[in-house]
């Protein structure tokens, strides 16, 4: 038997022993959870699929109720699948729902316990969330318009001279326009950072999932001396790898903070406060490389599902092209003073956030006490997972859940041109989480989302791809990717220029650096 093999024999048995020893006897001092049928050992851990997990969860609201409970290895998980559920516990209660799952590989090790997105609520974690609340508070996010403008320009010359690059365009357009914020500079165009950050939210996405390391079901793996742990080297090479990136990225804008060049960016702030706010040079350069690395894979993936919205619902494509022709002509390249005069199109915006999430399986959180909702008895340390897919697949929220219809967010006040104010744009969908855990670059997220989606609308007709027969390729929207993110796979689809005109206005927009 080779040392995988016994450890994986060793660690069985232990589990068995956990199980019966320490994990806590069914509840008696509420109502029961309702949930699938489970093994007596090993929970619901092998039942829950590693694919499109929130699919499943969906699944299990229609046969359960929209409150369901699942044992993977002997800990308790709720899986909330109504909107107003995950507002009353993750919201309202979210003093005791705020704190997240700890992982051991991809927390203590990869993150060296520096990762916002995994911390749990801790004095670390406000420290964190405030330092994000000052770069990302609509106030603030009011201030980047002209940056948003000019990437989301670029986009479109991006798109206009590499059509069929269209993955790496919207990539950089979520990254770029991040990393100009986070680090003060524009993304160098030999792709080196920008590839750096995706294997580094790559290597993050498949380091996080569940069952990913049997050490984050079986924490007690971790009193394993090294030899028998080969995992937790493998894991503090990577930090050591990634965090050698994010270091340098800070030391670049140290420099030229030193040779007294203006700079207004968000490490620039945090090195001012460093001292204020009791920040190693290791914290710093985390704390900025986690808002890089969130907002790169989160902006570009909702462009791509928005495409593939426009190829499945080319009547919704018109009306944008109706609303905007009817506001900017070929000369006029749509910026956010239009925002208020285009409703269809801030309707079309929300529609792309409910319809695809781009965190469809959404974030646990974590209970730090014992409660009791609706009569269920929630034990401390639950992991409660609020599934966006299946609130934004609710009949009774959202009637014809699963079809693509703007006009679902379209209200008469609207249409007067009220409520289409950036804020707005974050409303009537779950996107962005719960409580105070809700995703801090929402506001900027969210705009930046219009302002690329209404850009590509005016400059391009979007349509089906054809094979070499000239037969449309199919679009499903089920091929996507899979993990705490997704995005469509596999997707074909064709963006033309709507005129010459069009054209010319991006690029001598481009010329005079718009
Ligand atoms: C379309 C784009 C985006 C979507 C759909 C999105 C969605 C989400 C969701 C669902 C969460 C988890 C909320 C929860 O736990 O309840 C989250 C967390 C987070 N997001 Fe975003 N996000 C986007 C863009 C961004 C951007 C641009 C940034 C930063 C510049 C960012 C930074 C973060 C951070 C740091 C967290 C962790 C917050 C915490 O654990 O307290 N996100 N996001």
């Amino acid at each position: 038997m080779d040392s995988y093999s016994l450890l994986f024999a060793l660690s069985i048995t232990l589990v068995i022993i956990y199980w019966l020893l320490a994990a806590p006897s069914s509840s008696s001092k509420g109502l029961k959870i309702p949930g699938p049928p489970s093994h007596p050992i090993v929970g619901h851990t092998f039942q829950v699929p590693q694919l499109k997990t929130w699919r499943y969860f969906e699944k299990l609201s229609h046969e359960y109720g929209p409150i369901v409970k699942l044992k993977l290895a002997g800990d308790e998980t709720v899986i909330l699948s109504d909107a107003a559920d995950a507002e009353e516990l993750l919201g309202r209660r979210s003093h005791n729902y705020s704190s997240r799952p700890q992982l051991v590989y991809a927390g203590k090790y990869l993150s060296k316990n520096m990762r916002m997105v995994l911390l749990p609520y801790n004095e670390r974690f406000k420290k964190y969330r405030a330092a994000f609340h000052q770069m990302l508070q609509p106030r603030a996010v009011s201030g980047y318009n002209q940056l948003e403008e000019s990437e989301s320009l670029r986009l479109l010359a991006d798109v206009s001279s590499k059509p069929d690059d269209l993955v790496n365009n919207c990539d950089r357009f979520g990254a770029s326009l991040v990393f100009n914020l986070c680090y003060g500079a524009t993304l160098n165009d030999d792709g080196k950072d920008l590839t750096a950050v995706q294997e580094i939210v790559e290597n993050f996405i498949h380091d996080t999932y569940p069952g990913a390391h049997l050490v984050d079901t079986l924490p007690f793996l971790d009193r394993l001396p090294d030899f028998l742990a080969p995992w937790r080297a493998e894991a503090k090479q990577k930090f050591a790898k990634d965090s050698q990136t994010y270091t340098r990225l800070i030391n670049e804008v140290k420099s030229r903070m030193d040779a007294n060049v203006g700079l207004e960016c968000f490490s620039a702030r945090l090195y001012d406060q460093q001292e204020k706010m009791n920040l190693s040079n290791e914290e710093l350069a985390y704390l900025v490389g986690v808002a890089f690395e969130a907002g790169t894979e989160t902006t570009a993936s909702s462009i791509l599902w928005f495409l593939m919205a426009m190829v499945l619902y080319p009547e919704t494509l018109r009306r944008a092209h109706q609303e905007l022709d009817s506001i900017c002509d070929a000369k006029t390249i749509p910026g956010f003073v239009h925002m208020e005069q285009l409703p269809y199109c801030f309707a079309l915006v929300k529609e792309v956030m409910r319809w695809a999430p781009a965190a469809p399986g959404g974030f646990p959180h974590t209970s730090d006490g014992d409660d009791v909702y609706k009569g269920y008895f929630i034990r401390k340390g639950t992991m409660v997972i609020p599934c966006i897919w299946s609130m934004h697949r609710n009949e009774a929220q959202y009637p014809n859940a699963y079809k693509f219809d703007p006009e679902r967010f379209l209200t008469p006040e609207m249409r007067e041109g009220e409520e289409l104010n950036e804020s707005e744009l974050t409303q009537g969908h779950y996107g962005f989480g719960f409580g105070r855990r809700k995703c801090p670059g929402q506001y900027l997220a969210a705009k930046s989302a219009w302002i690329a989606m209404v850009r590509l609308l005016w400059a391009f007709n979007i349509e089906p791809a054809k094979d070499a027969s000239g037969n449309t390729i199919k679009v499903d929207p089920d091929d996507c990717t899979s993990g705490i993110t997704s995005r469509p796979a596999n997707f074909l689809v064709k963006l033309i220029p709507r005129s010459e005109q069009h054209q010319e206005t991006i690029a001598s927009g481009l010329t005079q650096g718009r």
